[in-house]
């Protein structure tokens, strides 16, 4: 059987989801995790039913300097490498480990959010990029440790540099449930942009949950927000469709009324959160074609301020 070798940057509750599917395939991937954390571990995933299924796995740690001949090596024959981090840790995640890669390991970035691949683009030296985006849900109940809290499409795409292997792609595709390959893939994230542009900082700002967002007081702003990223998605030539757009904003606070979305979930917690990603993106783009995006940067604004309060 064909068996790529995947590996996961980044053991988080999505990393470790996607691992448990990647193993649910038959397939063998490893993570690449920071800190001390290396050798094997047995992670465990409750599924939406409650039931409990046990996977087995091998961490690698890039930040121990000590690493065995057989880490580096099965570093040096990673196919497929997949990003699991979140947006404003891609970076320096992918810095400290793509020299290590060979030149022909294809990365794949899956986080929210719109940016990182023009931070990581330079420094692939022709590897071939592919960007997605998951609707599946997952909370870390503690290290190993992750419950699935949703399902939802999982669209992956082509972006730069060689394609990723066409033997890889329906395996990845088929591993990952309700895959799909979407090219162009901008497009697909910016759809998925105006969701978490318009839910994720009102919901952070006005501690409800997304359902609260379907009252009239906020219709004038999530259409603000959703036309000004129409128009400076335009403006980088992808074209969107602003009612339908809106329809599908309001879909996703109906369809995940009770869920608090992650912004909210971060401030609570008082985490950084992924705005320079989100509502941030809107306000760069727009800034580099000469554009205003008025309301998308107060919001950034607020949460700034909210962040501002508790990071240090
Ligand atoms: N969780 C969910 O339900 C969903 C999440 N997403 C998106 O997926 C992305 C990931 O989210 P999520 O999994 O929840 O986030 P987590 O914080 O749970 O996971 C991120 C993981 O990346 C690790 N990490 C960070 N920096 C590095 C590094 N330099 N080297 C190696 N590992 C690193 C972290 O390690 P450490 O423990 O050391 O900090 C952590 O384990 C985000 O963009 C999120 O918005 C999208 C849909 C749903
Ligand atoms: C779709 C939404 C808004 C669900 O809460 C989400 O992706 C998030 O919370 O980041």
């Amino acid at each position: 059987m064909y068996n790529p070798s995947i590996a996961i940057l980044g053991a988080g509750a999505i990393g470790q989801l996607i691992y448990h599917q990647l193993v649910r395939a038959e397939l063998s991937p490893y993570f690449i995790t920071r800190g001390k954390t290396q050798g094997k571990q047995v992670l465990t995933l409750t599924h939406l039913d409650g039931h409990e299924t046990e996977s087995r796995a091998h961490t690698v740690s890039i930040t121990t300097s000590d690493k065995q001949e057989s880490e580096c090596l099965l570093l040096s024959k990673t196919q497929l490498l997949i990003v699991c981090v979140k947006s404003y840790q891609v970076k320096d995640a992918l810095k400290a480990v793509i020299s290590q890669l060979p030149r022909n390991c294809h990365i794949l970035l899956l986080h929210n959010g719109l940016g990182s691949h023009l931070e990581v683009e330079p420094f692939l030296q022709g590897r071939g990029l592919s960007l997605g985006t998951t609707s599946q849900g997952a909370f870390k109940q503690s290290t190993w440790q992750i419950k699935q809290t949703g399902t939802g499409i999982t669209q992956i795409g082509h972006l730069s540099g060689p394609s990723m292997p066409s033997d890889l792609k329906p395996v990845l595709l088929s591993a990952i449930p309700n895959g799909e390959w979407c090219e162009p893939i901008l497009p697909f994230l910016w759809q998925k942009l105006a969701i978490n542009a318009a839910i994720n900082p009102l919901t952070a700002i006005d501690n409800c949950a997304n359902g609260a967002l379907a009252a009239p007081q906020y219709e004038q702003r999530i259409c603000d927000i959703v036309t000004e990223l129409v128009d400076v998605a335009m403006a980088t030539g992808v074209e969107l469709n602003k009612l339908a757009l809106t329809n599908r904003v309001y879909s996703v606070i109906e369809l995940t009324s009770a869920n608090f979305s992650s912004m909210h979930q971060d401030v609570a917690n008082k985490r950084r959160t992924e705005i320079d990603s989100i509502n941030g993106y809107i306000v760069e783009r727009a800034k580099e074609h000469g554009l205003t995006a008025k309301v998308n940067l107060s919001l950034l604004n607020r949460i700034k301020a909210i962040e501002a309060d508790y990071l240090v």
